[in-house]
């Protein structure tokens, strides 16, 4: 079942970055006060991290129980452990090291020089394993019913590492896969499927600069989603499109109310 997209455009990727950060912090303070815990999924790029550093400096971060919250990721640049390329790498200098996560509920993909080596597809097959044992009876699937999954959106409308026409944005199946040959470097690299992306509850696509109004134009347009993969991620209870003015400049003012003030 697909949830309509909802779009929320914002006058500048500063203020996009801090708007959903607010955001963010609301629905894991929420997530906690009904379950006790909460469960987000984060995304590599300059989007993603940027909405990580405005976190890390919000006023209210700390109405957040950072020991309750559990962490994955969309995907991984496969690389080895601390190099500054990957995802996780970025993601503690951003927020991470900041605050007093619990490091048993920070689930980092595997680096090329850990227990799986250089086999992308079996650190692939690890991670899958690992959101299976997270996985309860109320989730959908074999993965944890996440209830933020954040995704930046490239410019050839890729999101996690499902890059347009490759093998893994066909994946029906597995819920996360390697990724070889990817056209944004490095080519290696470990994903979530677009099945695992569906199980989170609420699906957030981050898009912000002239280099995005492109690709959100072709995704929000219909466009399918082996062409553009962005247009096939989307939550159980809801899709939202967080933009900026310059990604929001090629889409139909009918599809967004006017930028905020
Ligand atoms: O490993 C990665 O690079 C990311 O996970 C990737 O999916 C990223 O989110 C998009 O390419 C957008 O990146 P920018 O926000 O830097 O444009």
């Amino acid at each position: 079942m697909t949830t309509t997209p909802q779009l929320v455009v914002h006058r500048d990727k500063e203020l996009m970055a801090q708007a959903a950060a607010a955001r963010l912090i609301t629905r894991i303070v929420d997530a906690q006060a009904s379950r006790g815990s909460a469960s987000v999924v984060l995304t590599g790029g300059r989007n993603g991290n940027g909405l990580l550093a405005a976190l890390a400096a919000a006023p209210a971060r700390d109405a957040i129980d950072w020991g309750r919250l559990d962490l994955w990721w969309g995907d991984e640049r496969f690389l080895p452990e601390g190099d500054p390329e990957r995802n996780v790498t970025q993601a503690r200098e951003a927020l991470l090291d900041a605050v007093p996560l619990d490091p048993e509920r920070v689930h980092a993909m595997p680096a090329s020089d850990g227990p799986h080596g250089a086999d992308a597809d079996a650190a692939a097959a690890a991670y899958a394993e690992e959101l299976a044992r997270a996985a309860g009876p109320e989730n959908h699937g074999p993965v944890p019913a996440f209830d933020v999954l954040m995704l930046g959106v490239g410019p050839d409308t890729h999101v996690a590492s499902l890059f347009p026409e490759l093998p893994a944005v066909r994946e029906t199946e597995r819920t996360v896969v390697g990724v070889h040959g990817a056209p944004k470097p490095p080519p290696t690299r470990v994903t979530l499927t677009l099945p695992a992306i569906r199980a989170a509850r609420e699906v957030w696509l981050l898009a912000a600069g002239e280099d995005k109004a492109e690709a959100a134009a072709i995704a929000l347009s219909g466009a399918g989603e082996i062409q553009a993969p962005a247009a096939g991620a989307y939550g159980r209870a809801r899709t939202l499109w967080l933009l900026d003015a310059a990604a929001a400049s090629q889409l139909p003012r009918a599809l967004y109310p006017p930028a905020s003030p």
